[in-house]
């Protein structure tokens, strides 16, 4: 964590800045681009799940019985905002194949920079620990309307976290501002918004290079 944005983690893994170097390069082809956030979204879920609660569970071995380690609980939900968060979703699930999947959808208007909402479709909240996804943090007002709406459907900010590939200093105050209880995971944190609310140096616009739209 850095002191200037409490609860904010920048997962400096090499290989995850490896490969976030390559989605940056303009030339980078769709289908390249939706691999590398496939593969970089299942290491940052490897970080995110590091402190999950251990039980131990009787199982028998082939040579004899043993108390082994599982999660504690068991109940995950993953939550893309659409439409870039799904290509994360999937790499977190490769990971936790079991955990549920819920959908926020939103996108922002390009005249008022903020989100509209048009889907909402989430697991029941009841003790489950909810990673809410997507690549861009940028103003950070997608990311706390999607808490938002969360918590309208009863899951408390201490249930969540949020998970961005890359984030502007601007998003990261405003969503802790709101939400200071929400950790945020992010591979970079990024320099600032340009005039249209674009991370710089960023990476462009993530759903349009992830599903080859404009
Ligand atoms: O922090 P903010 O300023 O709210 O911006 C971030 C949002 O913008 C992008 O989505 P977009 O609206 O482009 O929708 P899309 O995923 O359908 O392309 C991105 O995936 C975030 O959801
Ligand atoms: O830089 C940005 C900002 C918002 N949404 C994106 O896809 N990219
Ligand atoms: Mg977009």
């Amino acid at each position: 964590m850095t002191s200037d944005f409490p609860n904010l983690s920048v997962l400096n893994h090499p290989l995850i800045q490896h490969k976030l170097s390559m989605m940056r390069d303009r030339t980078r082809s769709t289908m390249g681009f939706r691999q590398l956030l496939r593969e970089i979204a299942l290491l940052m879920g490897y970080e995110i799940t590091r402190d999950l609660p251990l039980t131990t569970e009787r199982i028998e071995t082939p040579l004899c019985p043993m108390d082994a380690p599982v999660i504690e609980g068991r109940k995950l939900a993953v939550v893309p905002i659409l439409r870039a968060g799904l290509v994360m979703a999937e790499g977190l699930l490769e990971l936790v194949p079991a955990a549920r999947e819920g959908h926020i959808g939103l996108y922002r208007d390009h005249e008022t920079k903020r989100p509209v909402e048009y889907l909402v479709k989430l697991p029941d909240p009841a003790g489950r620990l909810f990673i809410l996804v997507d690549p861009m943090l940028a103003t950070g007002h997608s990311a706390v309307h999607a808490v938002d709406v969360l918590n309208r459907h009863g899951v408390d900010d201490s249930q969540i976290r949020f998970m961005a590939l890359v984030s502007a200093p601007e998003g990261v105050r405003t969503f802790h501002a709101a939400h200071p209880d929400v950790p945020v995971f992010t591979a970079a944190l990024d320099s600032h918004l340009n005039e249209n609310a674009y991370i710089v140096p960023g990476l462009g616009d993530a759903g349009d290079r992830l599903f080859g739209t404009k």
